[in-house]
Formats: structure tokens, sequence, C-alpha cells
């Protein structure tokens, strides 16, 4: 058939629209942050080298006009203004950065590609480049990832923690006039817009545990534009996905019974075995902290990659042996001391800092 010959292929009949891939432009939908857009255009740039045009249409979210702590304008504030531009037919790809998506997926949605992920530890960038351990009791750190203010509590180190939000040249240029002493950010941004050199110190996940997902990227199409959902499944990282699916299913399982920060990450390993075969495993490690850093569940497990999603629900079921569900009073009493509890609808909660219902996503956008 002559359009096999010339490689013409179609999709997107569920929108109403008949999406020619040899002809027609696939429309990336992305944020308008530097960040965004730079995460975006590697996506389009990897769709490009395989002989798919694509563009980027930039997508204004409420979390991108509004200055108001992400706790109270909504988790999924930053991704569902991009999923409803995709369910639309508007654009043909939404590129999320992975961890500011809820858990619960979008009806006639699918996560296509999670590429290679970048570094996904947090960083410190402080003034005179001090290490943590170097800045004195007293020192203003700021941050709004509940999940990052508890963990640094919990070091014991005396840290004023400040709230912070904004794109990332507000949040370093708060370091650079003094405001503050030092931030704590995600190193995949930085690394990404080429800013890695500001990093102090990067740290070991047993300093601080990252956001499930950080420092990925979610490649979303419609479920039934099957031709796109091939194209993008060659961007798709394998060990990146088990990863993720093994982080995200810690925080899924978490926002049924636990509303405290959660960190989880994991690392497809090497293993051997008695008769000295190497193979490979995932290894997961994950956290729930109280908010006011009194208090941390730590639990790992290691096992096979088929099994990612089983091995994030065993260990937060682990977790809530261990007593996470109590976790949640202590945060609970912090959140209403702090006057600005706001709960909102649990099965939408998600992103960094995690699953708090109520705080919601890391409350800085990028
Ligand atoms: N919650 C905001 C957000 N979403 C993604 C990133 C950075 C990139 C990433 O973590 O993948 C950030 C900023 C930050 O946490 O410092």
């Amino acid at each position: 058939m002559h359009h096999t010959l010339s490689g013409i292929r179609h999709f997107g009949q569920g929108a109403g629209t008949v999406h020619d891939v040899a002809e027609q432009t696939i429309r990336i939908g992305t944020r308008g942050s530097l960040l965004a857009t730079t995460q975006a255009g590697t996506v389009r740039d990897a769709l490009i080298a395989a002989g798919h045009p694509a563009e980027l249409v930039i997508i204004t979210t409420p979390g991108d006009l509004s200055a108001e702590p992400v706790a109270k304008i909504g988790v999924g504030v930053f991704t569902s203004a991009l999923r409803s531009a995709l369910t639309a037919g508007e654009i043909d790809v939404a590129v999320h950065s992975y961890k500011d998506l809820p858990t619960a997926g979008e009806p006639g949605l699918t996560i296509a590609a999670v590429p290679t992920r970048e570094d996904p530890r947090d960083a410190l960038v402080s003034s005179g480049g001090r290490v943590l351990g170097e800045l004195p009791p007293g020192s203003v750190v700021g941050t709004s990832a509940p999940r990052r203010a508890a963990q640094l509590r919990a070091s014991g180190l005396g840290l004023e923690i400040r709230p912070l939000r904004g794109n990332l040249d507000t949040r370093l240029g708060k370091v650079a006039s003094g405001e503050l002493d030092a931030i704590v950010i995600a190193r995949a941004g930085l690394v990404r817009l080429g800013r890695e050199n500001e990093v102090a110190e990067s740290f070991d996940p047993a300093v601080l545990l990252p956001a499930p997902a950080q420092g990925a990227l979610a490649v979303e199409c419609r479920s039934d534009d099957a031709e796109l959902v091939s194209i993008l499944a060659e961007l798709d990282d394998a060990p990146t996905r088990a990863a993720i699916d093994a982080e995200r299913a810690v925080l899924a399982t978490l926002e049924a019974g636990c509303t405290a920060p959660v960190g989880a990450i994991a690392d497809v390993v090497e293993s051997i075995d008695e008769s000295g075969r190497i193979f490979t495993e995932l290894s997961l490690r994950a956290i729930v902290a109280a908010v006011d850093g009194s208090d941390t569940i730590k639990a790992s497990v290691v096992g096979s990659v088929d099994r990612a999603a089983e091995l994030g629900k065993e260990l937060a079921a682990e977790l809530l042996d261990l007593g996470a569900a109590e976790l949640v009073a202590l945060a609970d009493d912090e959140q209403a001391t702090d006057g600005d509890a706001h709960r909102v609808d649990s099965s939408q909660a998600a992103p960094d800092g995690g699953v708090d219902a109520r705080t919601g996503q890391e409350n800085e956008n990028a």
C-alpha cells in the first residue's frame, strides 16, 4: 500500500483529528518556564533526531500565574492545564516534571515515555559555597517542600527553615542577595539549566531522601494515539521507568493512610548470587518524616526489577507497620499551628514533598 511504503502513519483519531506523523509536526505542550521549556526541548530534539518533526507549544498553568503557596492553589496546579490541552487535542504530547504529577492517572492519557533520569539528588546552594555542616545554628535555609523541611529539621543542625517559591533565578537570587543563607533545590533543575556549578553540596539520600520521581520526566500522550505511543516508546529508559514505578507506588500507597512528607529513591543495582552470577535488581529506599522533624521512619527493600510497583507497595506497607500513620498527627498539629491547613482531595495528592494532602506538592514552581 502506498501509505505504508511512504511511511505515512495516522494517529489522533480519538481527538477528532487525523494526525499524520509524516506531514504534521508533533505539538509538544510545556509550561513556559525556562526549566520546563528546556526539559520539553530535550524531548522535541530527540523526536526530530528520530525523524519526527516536533515543536513546543507553551501552556500557561494557574501555578505559573499565582504567587500563592501551592498548598492554597492545589496540587496538580502545574500539570492539569497541560493534561486538559492534551485531552482536548490542542497538543499531542505533554512533558511534565514527573514528581509534579498526581499519582492518579488521567483517563484517556498514558505516560508513553520516561526518558533517562537526571541526577535525582537534592542540592544545597549557599552563600560562600558552604556545605550543610558548615552552616552555623540559626542559619536561614529556604525550601517550601515539607519533605525537605522535615529532613533538614531532623538533622538537628538548628537551621531556620523559610518558605521559598518562584523560578530558579528568583530562588538563587535570594542566596546571592543575602536574604537567605542557603536554599535546597533539586539538583536536576540546576543541571538542566547548566548551572550545576552553583551547587555547594549534593545530598546523599541517607541525609536527604529526594521526592519520588525527582529528576525524571513524564512524556504523556493520548492512549488512543497508537502511532505516537510507539514513537514515544523509543524515548523510554526501562531502568528509569522501573525506579519511578517503585517510588511512585510508595507514594500512592501511603496516600491512603498517611499525610506526612514522603521521600523515595530507587536504583537498579548489580547483585551477585551464590554461584557468582551477576544480575540486576531494584534497590528502593523511602522515608516518612514528621513535618516538625521530631521523627523519621526509614525502610528499604531490594527485589526483582519486574516487581517494581509491588516492591513500592510492600515498602509502604512496612513504613505503615513501623508507625508512618502516626506521623500524621504530628503533621496535623504542625499544620494547625501554622494556620494554613488546606485539605485537598487525596486522590489528587501526589507531588513532591509528598503526599501531604494539605501541603501537597513542593511549594516551589520551576
Ligand atoms: N516542585 C517543583 C519542581 N518540579 C521539578 C523541579 C526540578 C526538576 C526535578 O526535580 O525533576 C522542581 C523544583 C525543585 O524541586 O527544586
